[in-house]
This record gives C-alpha cells, sequence and structure tokens, in this order.
C-alpha cells in the first residue's frame, strides 16, 4: 500500500501507509514499485517526495515475512524497487519522520536526496536480526558516509539521532516543522538539476588509507564482541565489498551473505526474540488476569526505601521515566552517599528528594522496597508501609527470591502488593520481572507492567515461586556447574564452554562479580548451610539430594568474588575486574576431592554445556508445568535481557526446541542415570509429554501445558 498524488502542479508525493510503522510488506513493496513507475512516466511530475503516512517513514522490510520463503519472494524485491527509484530521472527526496530503520533507511539511501525531522532517528538495525542491510545498504552506506562511521553503523546496529546523522551526512537537512512540505519545497528546487552525483550506487567509497589492515583489525573486533553471532561478522564482509568492489560486484556479495543469513537459525533465533520482546506486554497472570481486559492507574509519584546499589538504580530509572521521586534512607551517611551517586547518575537532582523518614513515602502512588534480602526486614517494614502509605498505593519489593505472599499478608492491603524484580544496575538492565502473588490484583499488575514500559523495560508478569523465573532456573544450572568441578572440571573449563556458547561471563566469572556471600547468605536461611547443620550430616548430602558445599567453604575462607579480589578466580586487588587463574583453587579443589573420595574425570565442554543448560531447561519445563510463567516466550524473554543469554541462540526454551526436544530428553536421561541424587536432572513431565506428542513446535506447547495447569 502506497498513496500516490500530484502536489504543487509537478511533485508526486508516495506515502508508505502500512500502520504501525510502515513495513515493507509485499504489497507495500508492490504500491511502492507501482507509484515509482508512474512518477517516472507522467510528464507532468518533475520531481518525487517519498515519505511514511502518518508519521514515522518507514520501520524496513516487514519482518513477519522473513520466516516464510514464499512471503519474501511474493511481489518485487527490494532491491529491484530501490534501483528503479535511484535510476529515477527526477529527483527524489526521503521525507524523513519518526523513523527510518533497516529497509526504510536502505530506501532513503536510494532517493537522492534525504529530508530530516529533528527528532527523526535512522539506523541499520538488521544486525540484531541476524541479519545485514541486504537491500543495497551495506553498499550505498559506506559511499556516503565512508567506510569507518558506515561500518559503526551497520555492526552495532545502533540507530543516530537527526542531529548526528546530519553531520555525518547521512541526512541533507532537518526541518523542526512539516517534513514533507520540506521536502516537496526543496523537490521542487532541485527540478532539473543533474543527478549522476546523487546517485550512491555510481560512487566509489572513499578512499581508507590501509584497507586490509583496517578490516582485519575490524573482524578481529567484531568476532570479540559477537560471541559467536555471524551477522556482525557477515556485516564486516560486506561493507569491505564496498570498499574494494564495484557497486555491482558488492550488491552480489550483499545478495550471497544475505542468503545464508536469511535461512540461518541465528536469525530465526533472532526474529523470535525480536517478537518475543513485544508479546511480553501482552501478559496474563496465574489467576487468569490479563493485558486487554484491565485498566491500570497511572503512577505519577513512587517512594524507593533502602539506597542500597539496587536502590540507588531503581531511584534512577524511576526518575528517568518521569517520575517524582522520594528516596529514603535511614542510615544518615547511607543517604548522603547515595544523594551524591545518583546526582551524578542523573547528572543533576531529576525529580528526586531525599529523606531519613518513612513518612516522606506517605503521598506515593507507589513504594519500591529494595533494603537488603531479609525477610524479617523486610516484613517490618511492609507492615509500617501499610499504615504510612496512602489508600490505593502500590507497595512493591525488591526480592529477587523472597516471598510475595508472606510480605503481602503484613499489610492490610494484599491486592496491592507485588514484587518488582529489577536487575543490577537496575537503571540499565532491561528486565523487569512483575511478580504477582495469588492475591494482588490484576490492577496492581497493569499498573507495574505500565510503568514498566515507561522506564524503557522489558517487562514480564511472573507468578510467586522461590526465585520467580530466572532465579529459579538459575539455581539448578549453578548447581550442575558446582558438580562438575567435584568431578573434575575447573572453572576455567566450566567458563569457556558457556562463553562459547555465547554467554558474556561464565558462570564462575559472574559468581564472582556478584558475590559469592549472597548466595552463601540465602542457603544460610535455608538451612543448607551454617550453625543450623550439625555435624553429624554428611557434608555432600542435604535433604536426601546431592549437595556442594565449595561455595560455602570459598566464603569460609573470605573468597566472595572481585570484591575481596578473590573467589573463583584471583584479581589485582579488591574491586578489579580481570580475572586470572588462581593456584590456590586448583589445589583446594584437589585436596576436596580427595577428601571426599571424588575421582577427577575428564570433562569435555559439550558435558558442561548439556548438564548446565539442560539442568537450566528442565526447571524452565516445571515453571511452565507449574503456571509461574505464562508461555515459553516469556521465560525466554527473561533469560535473553536478564541473564545474558545470547540472542542469537533465542532463550533457553527456543534453544531446546531448535536442539530438539528429543534430544534434551535422551541427554536428561542419561544424566539422571549418571547422578540419580540430582533431581534437576530429572526429566520434568512437561517434556516427555511434549516429546511423546511429537515435538511440537514452540508457540504450540501451551496446548500441551493446558489441562495440566497450575498449582498456584
Ligand atoms: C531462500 C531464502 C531467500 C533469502 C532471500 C534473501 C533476500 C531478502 C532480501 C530482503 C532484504 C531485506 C533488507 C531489509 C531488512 C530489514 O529492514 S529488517 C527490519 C529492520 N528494522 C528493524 O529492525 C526495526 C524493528 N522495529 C523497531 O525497532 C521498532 O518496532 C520501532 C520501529 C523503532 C518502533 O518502536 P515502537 O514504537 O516502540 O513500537 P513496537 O512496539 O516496537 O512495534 C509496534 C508493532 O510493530 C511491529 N513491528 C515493528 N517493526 C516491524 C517490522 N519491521 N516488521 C514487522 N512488524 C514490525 C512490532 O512487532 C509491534 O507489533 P505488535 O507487538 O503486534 O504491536
Amino acid at each position: 500500500m502506497a498513496q500516490y498524488r500530484i502536489v504543487s502542479g509537478s511533485v508526486a508525493v508516495i506515502s508508505i501507509q502500512n500502520p504501525p510503522v510502515n513495513a515493507l510488506s509485499a504489497a507495500v513493496r508492490e504500491g511502492l514499485l507501482l507509484s515509482v513507475r508512474a512518477a517516472a512516466s507522467d510528464p507532468l511530475v518533475r520531481s518525487v517526495v517519498i515519505s511514511g503516512h502518518n508519521g514515522p517513514f518507514c520501520g524496513g522490510a516487514d519482518i513477519k515475512e522473513f520466516g516464510n520463503v514464499s512471503h519474501l519472494e511474493s511481489g518485487p524485491h527490494l532491491v529491484e524497487i530501490f534501483e528503479s527509484v535511484e535510476a529515477l530521472a527526477k529527483p527524489v527526496v526521503a521525507a524523513i519522520e519518526g523513523f527510518a530503520l533497516g529497509g526504510g533507511l536502505e530506501l532513503a539511501l536510494a532517493c537522492h536526496y534525504r529530508f530530516g525531522h529533528s527528532e527523526a532517528r535512522v539506523g541499520l538495525p538488521e544486525v540484531s536480526l541476524g541479519l545485514l542491510p541486504g537491500a543495497g545498504g551495506s553498499q550505498r552506506l559506506p559511499r556516503l558516509l565512508g567506510v569507518r562511521a558506515a561500518l559503526d553503523m551497520i555492526v552495532t546496529g545502533r540507530h543516530v539521532a537527526a542531529g548526528e546523522a546530519l553531520k555525518l551526512g547521512l541526512l541533507d537537512r532537518l526541518t523542526d516543522g512539516n517534513t514533507v512540505d520540506a521536502a516537496v519545497r526543496f523537490a521542487q528546487s532541485a527540478e532539473g538539476k543533474p543527478l549522476d552525483d546523487r546517485r550512491l550506487g555510481n560512487r566509489p567509497c572513499p578512499p581508507l588509507e590501509n584497507i586490509d589492515a583496517f578490516f582485519e583489525e575490524a573482524l578481529i573486533h567484531a568476532r570479540g564482541r559477537a560471541r559467536g553471532a555471524a551477522a556482525p561478522l557477515a556485516c564486516v564482509q560486506a561493507v569491505r565489498g564496498a570498499a574494494t568492489l564495484p557497486f555491482l560486484k558488492g550488491m552480489e556479495l550483499e545478495k550471497r551473505l544475505m542468503e545464508t543469513l536469511m535461512t540461518s537459525g541465528q536469525a530465526q533465533a533472532s526474529r523470535y526474540c525480536f517478537f518475543t520482546e513485544r508479546g511480553a506486554a501482552r501478559w496474563t497472570t496465574p489467576t487468569g488476569a490479563r493485558w486487554d481486559t484491565c485498566r491500570a492507574r497511572p503512577i505519577s509519584t513512587a517512594a524507593v526505601i533502602g539506597l542500597g546499589t539496587m536502590g540507588r538504580g531503581i531511584t534512577v530509572a524511576l526518575a528517568r521515566a518521569g517520575l517524582s521521586v522520594v528516596a529514603v534512607e535511614t542510615q544518615e551517611h547511607q543517604l548522603d552517599e547515595a544523594q551524591r551517586a545518583v546526582s551524578r547518575m542523573l547528572k543533576g537532582g531529576g525529580g528526586v528528594s531525599y529523606s531519613a523518614d518513612l513518612q516522606a513515602a506517605a503521598g506515593a502512588d507507589l513504594v519500591v522496597e529494595a533494603v537488603f534480602e531479609d525477610m524479617a526486614v523486610k516484613e517490618e517494614i511492609f507492615k509500617q508501609l501499610s499504615s504510612v502509605c496512602k489508600p490505593g498505593a502500590l507497595l512493591a519489593t525488591n526480592t529477587s527470591s523472597l516471598d510475595i505472599d508472606r510480605l503481602a499478608s503484613c499489610t492490610l492491603r494484599p491486592e496491592q502488593v507485588l514484587g518488582l524484580h529489577f536487575f543490577a544496575p537496575a537503571h540499565v538492565m532491561r528486565l523487569l520481572e512483575v511478580v504477582s502473588g495469588p492475591r494482588t490484583s490484576p490492577q496492581t499488575v497493569a499498573a507495574a507492567m505500565q510503568l514498566g514500559r515507561r522506564m524503557g523495560k522489558v517487562s514480564v508478569a511472573v507468578g510467586n515461586c522461590p526465585g520467580f523465573v530466572g532465579n529459579r532456573m538459575l539455581k539448578p544450572y549453578l548447581e550442575q556447574a558446582y558438580f562438575l568441578l567435584e568431578e573434575g572440571a575447573s572453572p576455567e573449563l566450566v567458563d569457556a564452554a558457556l562463553e562459547e556458547f555465547g554467554f558474556p561471563m561464565g558462570v564462575f566469572k559472574m559468581s564472582d562479580l556478584s558475590g559469592l556471600d549472597i548466595g552463601w547468605r540465602v542457603r544460610k536461611e535455608e538451612g543448607l548451610t551454617g550453625p543450623g547443620v550439625t555435624a553429624d550430616q554428611p557434608m555432600r548430602t542435604r535433604r536426601g539430594r546431592r549437595y556442594s558445599p565449595l561455595g560455602d567453604l570459598m566464603c569460609e575462607e573470605g573468597r566472595y568474588g572481585q570484591k575481596t579480589g578473590r573467589g573463583w578466580y584471583l584479581y589485582d586487588r579488591p574491586g578489579a575486574r580481570v580475572a586470572r587463574s588462581d593456584p590456590w583453587l586448583r589445589s583446594f579443589l584437589e585436596e576436596y576431592r580427595e577428601r571426599h573420595g571424588l575421582l577427577a574425570r575428564r570433562i569435555d565442554q559439550q558435558e558442561v554445556l548439556e548438564r548446565c543448560l539442560y539442568a537450566l531447561i528442565n526447571e524452565g519445563f516445571r515453571v511452565l508445568e507449574d503456571g509461574v510463567a505464562a508461555s515459553p516466550q516469556n521465560i525466554d524473554a527473561i533469560y535473553v535481557f536478564g541473564y545474558g543469554w545470547p540472542k542469537h541462540r533465542g532463550g533457553p526454551m527456543f534453544y531446546a526446541a531448535q536442539v530438539g526436544l528429543a534430544r534434551v530428553l535422551e541427554g536428561l536421561e542419561k544424566y539422571h542415570k549418571a547422578h540419580p541424587d540430582s533431581p534437576h536432572l530429572q526429566p520434568c513431565s512437561l517434556l516427555r509429554r511434549l516429546v511423546a506428542s511429537g515435538s511440537p513446535p514452540i508457540h504450540k506447547w501451551s496446548e500441551v501445558v493446558k489441562g495440566h495447569r497450575s498449582q498456584l
């Protein structure tokens, strides 16, 4: 769908019409090509403006079509359309409002001039979909901006604001007014002028010295950041083609690379993540509440209780979302320090006031409690908040695992109590688990989900259980990693396998970063270690199942990780980040194995991956079975946006489907047989039932889950 009209006697305005983002679907491509041909053949038309209908210029190719080759191939191809645009003998001006992304920017690059609104943004984000700008973008952009700037945009996929795009030379002019009107006036002024130099396909790439060395380095850099993703490397290759080949040869290279990427599992996984991120907004809860049936009361003021690292980050996230925030910390020295830190992060005051008195929370629409993880302390605060806060105020806890329902029962308003599980650093990390207990009202969930969106978070509604979704699934993953150390692996081996898989950090490096003492405190509270454990209990068994005390022993040695300069690795000083192997740990593990009669065996990376990831996935199926997560897509969103699961692998549940459910089941059966005292390796019944029903595709799993639903 493309609207075609003539304005001011000589300008054809072609408007892309496909709400909400004017994506280039087959119908749009058809309409666009017909319109371009009409403009070419109409003698009255002397110039052309291409714009987006109702605001945004164009959000790119229609991603929904990518999963289906026949959709992709129906209608004219973008490359062909853009060639016709560029070849037109009349000046073509792109009028960019809102955004021009992916194929949208590639269309603008085929135009002879680009006019932008001052608030527009442009970019080639295909890389985050596991692709490259495959409709000429990888060849035209370097010819316009030069290799360095183009490569940066293409490999990172970042959105560039209009002001920067003007400086880069990507936009020719900006306007604060009506972009189409300004573009029409400009198009008329360009009528009859020569166009050859405006056609990027005709231009050579601006020269670059030491071109081979430049691209070698770019490839090394991209490989370092890609974590196993193929698209960034293909982007470098395509831009190299732009720098070294004639345009048409470069286009052939782009096409070849694009065909390989488009049909890859990585692109499929990245696309799945795109829709998973957006799908989380269509939430449901175990109690049957839904996003489309409840209205959220808007939240404009908030109080944050407790200004440790999490509280500070949450204050910043709320203030940046435009809320007026009162930050409460009863310890005066901590309050001063927090005030300075928050101001620094906000680059000024930013709507935050500070208080040492809980009464300051009285007028807030929402209170987020972020004190340390101690149930008794939290219970006391919730009791007080229940009487201090105005009726209707929502009371949230930022616990990462404690029982929301227990906190709700300390208040006179259990329906307004919920968990908001932020991830550190809270003002940076995209994920927010919105945890509802059995008594949390749908309106409370709706308000929290809306707030999450305002903060720019991927908010996922989950049910209440120890660890909620993310940390609950992490537990078996960590446990297997510890067991692997007992059986002969080293932290380096385990971490290398996980990092090669695509995690930014292996489990032991991650544990050093977040602090071993956190898990130690939780295990003490659970009675797994500490004074409550009597000397006659076997060290490696708890409640009839295998237990590894390795983490506890490390903490007893004062090895808390980066903060103490020693953990699973050695650091130059407390707080340093670079992990080095520690000979002490090697002997510690050897002695430990000897003491417990454990024979070290050779463990390969495949076993590391299967034991750790399959145990995590298995728990994911249990989470689905229990109804704590509404869908496998929600679990995957949690892992991709909160736990560093590589996007090009789609998330744990998607990965399980891609590996094959039968293979995951078989792997779990094998490992459970070898380790019968490790119940996390025992395949759960949902996985068995899915395999028995022929391993349906992931979007059909809910049909198998149904009927078995929810204990909550
Ligand atoms: C044998 C094999 C053959 C292989 C052949 C190979 C050759 C093929 C050649 C093809 C060449 C293609 C080259 C071009 C590629 C591309 O353009 S890829 C797409 C690039 N664009 C993007 O990545 C942009 C994605 N979108 C966004 O970033 C955001 O949506 C936005 C545009 C910035 C708007 O944000 P916001 O206002 O916050 O709205 P959202 O909630 O994100 O989105 C609203 C709804 O719109 C849907 N949507 C968004 N973009 C697209 C899109 N490009 N296609 C389809 N749908 C899109 C989004 O899912 C939302 O939908 P709902 O959730 O249903 O509301």
